[in-house]
């Protein structure tokens, strides 16, 4: 299988090829006609070309070549290029044995987007094929318009049997994932492959609005591609947009009310939200000034208070030492791979060690700011070993700290999420009944 992204030098855009050189079509010819317009198609691979090429973030593409689109045309992009990203692996692997030769990275972009029109988004085999044709032409790579035209035909007629003999749970994850993942990789996989629903948390007393379903933890789901902003409700803050496994380690805080709670790396607000809900005086500090403004803005619509500080978490300390903190570290997201298949294709093991190095300075940090017999409540949203369970035990190591497992009483609402040594863990296999989860880790401290 290839694996994307690639080394390759870049394609030359004018001629569809890597050596400036003229092409020719590999596939027969297509008539020509002038391509229509299709803002949805160039956004999305725009940003399929930007991950496979250049590890370019989904989100990065979206706001730099999305803007001006309408709301319509950007998340039908949006969904085009996720989907394409999610079958990645699967989908390179059914194109190989129909390919004569190795096609430019952009052409193989613009197949792959085809393939995912035509088995997993049920476009009809004409439109998935036309609007795939026309992208290239539009594109400059016009040569290849022909070979689009006879793979993608091809793919309509025999791609669910070519997909029948893959192994589509294991092509889809790379390589150092799936290793990475052991006996969760295929259930995390198969996760993966759904798109994440919304989940709401309320504010206490709000109604929910209508068409959701309350989850055992008393969050509210509603179907993928919910537009939150459309729920009623919205604008008078009676909820935010929270995964069901994000909202637990606040929850395994206990009791927060007229404690002085230190959120560290804050934003967008969802655990700050949480926090000041439950009564705590809440300092969130965040790095990014654009991400603390839209905090201090989400707050402000869920008509809540919290004390924002626009500082480096790890050398920031508060005037005096404080009851808890919540570190929420910045980590790999693979959790979150669900809502973000790019970072699939994006991150590398080496990423991973340098993070870890980042969250154990944080840890040390946080010891700093706590009163002895503090708590620490260390939290991300990664699927990795060493994000999660490592750091822990090495903060440990390091000295300074002890151990509070949560119990089975803590964790009732989501038993599945405790770990044998009672620590938090899910990933997006588990409740797949329900629509499954994001993937979180969290474990608590007591600074001795
Ligand atoms: C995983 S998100 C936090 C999500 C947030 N806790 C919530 O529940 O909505 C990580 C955030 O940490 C911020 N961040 C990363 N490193 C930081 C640091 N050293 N100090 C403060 N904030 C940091 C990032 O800008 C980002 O907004």
């Amino acid at each position: 299988m290839t694996q994307p992204p690639s080394n390759k030098p870049p394609l030359n855009p004018a001629s569809g090829t890597r050596n400036g050189g003229p092409r020719r079509s590999q596939g027969g010819r297509t008539p020509e006609r002038r391509p229509a317009p299709d803002p949805t198609r160039d956004l999305a691979f725009d940003i399929v070309c930007g991950v496979v090429e250049h590890r370019r973030m989904l989100e990065t593409t979206l706001d730099r070549a999305g803007q001006g689109l309408d709301p319509r045309d950007r998340a039908s992009a949006h969904r085009l290029a996720a989907t394409t990203l999610r079958h990645l692996g699967s989908m390179t692997e059914l194109l190989q044995p129909l390919l004569r030769r190795e096609p430019p990275e952009p052409v193989r972009c613009a197949l792959l987007m085809g393939v995912a029109q035509l088995l997993h988004l049920e476009t009809p085999p004409h439109a998935a094929v036309g609007t795939i044709v026309d992208l290239l032409r539009r594109r400059g790579l016009a040569p290849f318009a022909g070979l689009a035209n006879a793979v993608l035909r091809r793919v309509s007629r025999e791609g669910q049997e070519l997909l029948d003999g893959l192994d589509e749970d294991r092509l889809d994850v790379p390589p150092w994932l799936w290793s990475a993942w052991g006996k969760r990789a295929r259930a995390i996989s198969r996760g993966l492959h759904r798109e994440a629903p919304l989940d709401l948390t309320l504010r206490p007393g709000a109604v929910a609005p209508e068409g959701g379903e309350v989850l055992p933890t008393g969050s509210v789901r509603y179907p993928a591609g919910t537009r939150i902003m459309a729920l009623e409700g919205f604008e008078d803050g009676a909820f935010w947009a929270q995964d069901v496994a994000a909202t637990m380690p606040v929850k395994l805080m206990g009791d927060v009310a007229g404690k002085t709670v230190v959120d560290l790396c804050a934003a967008p607000g969802g655990k700050t939200a949480q926090l000041a809900t439950a009564g705590a005086q809440v300092v969130a500090v965040e790095r990014e000034e654009a991400r603390a403004k839209r905090l201090e803005e989400n707050i402000a619509r869920l008509k809540l208070s919290a004390k924002t500080v626009i500082a480096d978490a790890a050398t920031w300390r508060p005037d005096a030492p404080v009851d808890m903190v919540l570190l929420d570290a910045p980590c790999s997201a693979t959790g979150t791979l669900r809502r973000h298949p790019d970072v699939l294709w994006i991150k590398r093991p080496r990423d991973v060690t340098a993070l870890a190095e980042g969250q154990d300075a944080l840890i040390d940090a946080a010891h700093e700011m706590l009163k002895p017999g503090g708590v620490l409540l260390y939290a991300v949203c990664s699927l990795q070993d060493e994000e999660g369970p490592e750091r822990i035990k090495a903060a440990i190591a390091r000295g300074g700290w002890k151990f509070d497992p949560f119990s089975e009483a803590e964790l009732a609402d989501m038993a599945v999420a405790r770990t044998w040594d009672g620590m938090f863990r899910t990933h997006p296999g588990l409740w797949s009944e329900l629509g499954g989860m994001d993937g979180f880790f969290a474990a608590r401290l007591i600074k001795v």
